[in-house]
């Protein structure tokens, strides 16, 4: 056994050998040698939050965008039950995170009292992220724990989906020997193969062929090749909703995303009369699919997803997506619709620097003409009308919660993102969102963190008025949030017209070392015209109207 390596330690080599590059977390006794541990090696950089949702929306951030996996550690109890929501957004957008939780040792766990942070019995804690993680440990075992760890970092790689990691603070410093990485599982070639020649029959055979890209491309690292096949076959390609952002800056052919009747025609037309859906590694959610309203034969779907590959009325069950990819690159197929040259995408640029009052169309309008001049920046929303608006904004990474729709992700992952990849990104949040976790801003001045954060200002639950218009409930008031951004280490500006947001967008983009907040005061009831149809959408789909 090396000697050298205790169980902390072995830990730590794991993590980054799987693909970590930093841990996020927010100590307490039960994890305080596991911190240790982790600060005195520097195996992999610290970074502590002030609340653990934005510890797990920052360690998600950081995968989903960065690659590789998140890390979060937190003390046992009310740390790691701080997490279940944020772990189970990255279980239903299959994110790959590590949940590393402390525990209490042995000794204290045989003395017979109830501990502090104890729930119902100790393993309450284990059995609830059972739930929200595709497979967990408890490392109370030096002999076993290299195994253990080198199974649930597999899985969480091979599954892109979190897992959970129970380490007792009486076993961190144990002697432990290093942790094996193992090798992916094979595959059946020949059932990749005989997959791979239905689908390109089923492609040259179509008249009319598109492709959908969803996230598990990214999540698995897959864009690339995807990209590659895009150009190959020459076909329109669309993005989920989930997948905005998806192949941007990679020249493809990138019609746009699929909103269904809440969205661009010109989108849905294509969409729904293809007679060819080759569907990558999209998950078939109510915010990617519901607004079709049954317009998408699932005749003319072949859906690759979670591992198997769906066509007509039979499943090839277990097809890895990067062996598809590669198959139909190797098929030759190509061409398949030249001349499918996207029309001349509607793009909302050009913001009206007026006297105007703002709407959130002209958020996104000055947030294009802001890249445009200052080049790409990642877009990171949170959940609220402010989602919606990101999908007016154009060829940009987007990350967002866009199917398990928490609030409270934008600023921490707007946080994770910069920690992870030292890229600049632009924030977008709603009030009610950022009363949630947009303190951990405060943070930025350690790290030199200096994201561009949009509030959209509407003084409630903006979202809720437009189900419920005369609820007082949605109404919380004005709570200036600029005039905070200078006590958490940053720069805040309130603007109300369309020039004076072109000038805040002007010095926040040429401003660099503090975090820039524009806090945009909209109008009561103003609303993108995305979210209005969405609601419509919904009212219609659920006998609300
Ligand atoms: C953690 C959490 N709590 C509650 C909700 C429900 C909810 C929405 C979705 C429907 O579930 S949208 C919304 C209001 C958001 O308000 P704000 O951030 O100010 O943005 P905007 O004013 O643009 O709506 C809430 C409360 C949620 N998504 N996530």
């Amino acid at each position: 056994m090396d000697t050298n390596t205790n169980l902390t330690r072995a830990l730590l080599a794991a993590l980054q050998a799987h693909g970590a590059r930093e841990i996020f977390g927010l100590p307490g006794d039960f994890i305080l040698p596991f911190f240790i541990e982790a600060e005195e090696t520097g195996t992999l950089p610290l970074y502590t939050l002030s609340h653990e949702p934005g510890v797990g929306f920052a360690a998600d951030s950081a995968a989903r965008y960065g690659g590789g996996i998140g890390v979060a550690a937190v003390t046992y109890g009310a740390g790691a039950l701080n997490l279940v929501n944020p772990v189970a957004a990255a279980y239903a957008e299959k994110v790959p995170l590590v949940v590393i939780s402390g525990a209490p040792g042995a000794r204290e766990r045989a003395g017979g009292l109830l501990l502090h942070h104890q729930v119902r019995s100790l393993d309450s804690q284990l059995t609830m992220f059972r739930e929200i993680t595709c497979d967990q440990a408890v490392l109370d075992d030096a002999a076993t724990a290299p195994g253990l760890i080198a199974r649930v970092l597999a899985r969480c790689v091979r599954e892109s989906r979190p897992v959970y990691l129970e380490l007792p603070r009486d076993m961190a410093r144990v002697p432990c020997a290093p942790v094996p990485v193992l090798a992916d599982p094979m595959y059946d070639r020949a059932a990749v193969a005989a997959c791979v020649r239905e689908v390109t029959a089923r492609l040259r055979a179509a008249a009319r062929p598109v492709l959908v890209v969803g996230i598990e491309l990214r999540r698995l690292g897959l864009e690339e090749p995807a990209a590659r096949l895009a150009r190959q076959l020459d076909i329109p390609v669309v993005t989920t909703v989930m997948g905005r952002g998806l192949l941007a800056g990679r020249n493809v052919p990138l019609l746009g995303t699929y909103l269904g009747g809440a969205g661009d025609p010109l989108v849905a037309d294509a969409v729904e009369e293809a007679d060819a859906l080759l569907m990558l590694g999209v998950l078939p959610t109510d915010t990617n699919f519901a607004v079709a309203d049954g317009r998408i034969d699932a005749a003319h779907t072949l859906m690759a997803t979670e591992g198997q590959v769906y066509l007509d009325h039979h499943v090839y069950p277990a097809i890895p997506l990067g062996a598809l990819l590669e198959g139909l690159l190797d098929s030759g197929l190509r061409a398949l619709a030249p001349g499918a040259e996207p029309p001349g995408r509607h793009c909302p640029c050009d913001l009206h620097a007026d006297g105007a009052p703002v709407w959130p169309l002209d958020i996104a309008r000055g947030i294009n003409d802001m890249l445009a001049t200052h080049g790409r920046m990642p877009i990171v929303s949170d959940m609220g009308d402010c989602f919606f608006t990101a999908l007016d904004i154009e060829d940009a990474d987007l990350l967002a919660p866009g199917y398990y729709a928490t609030m409270g992700y934008g600023v921490p992952a707007g946080l994770g993102l910069q920690a992870r990849t030292g890229e600049r990104p632009v924030i977008l949040v709603g009030d009610g969102a950022f009363q949630m976790t947009g303190w951990e801003l405060g943070h930025c001045r350690r790290h030199g963190w200096d994201p561009i954060v949009i509030v959209f200002n509407n003084a409630g639950w903006g979202m809720l008025r437009s189900f419920e218009p005369d609820a007082c409930f949605n109404e919380l008031g004005d709570w200036h949030l600029a005039a905070m951004a200078a006590g958490l280490g940053g720069d805040g500006v309130r603007v109300r017209t369309r020039a004076e947001l072109a000038q805040a967008l002007q010095h926040a983009a040429t401003t660099r070392g503090r975090f820039q907040m524009i806090e945009v005061m909209l109008p009561l009831g103003a609303q993108s015209d995305t979210l209005a149809r969405f609601v419509a959408a919904a009212r219609r789909r659920n006998g609300m109207c």
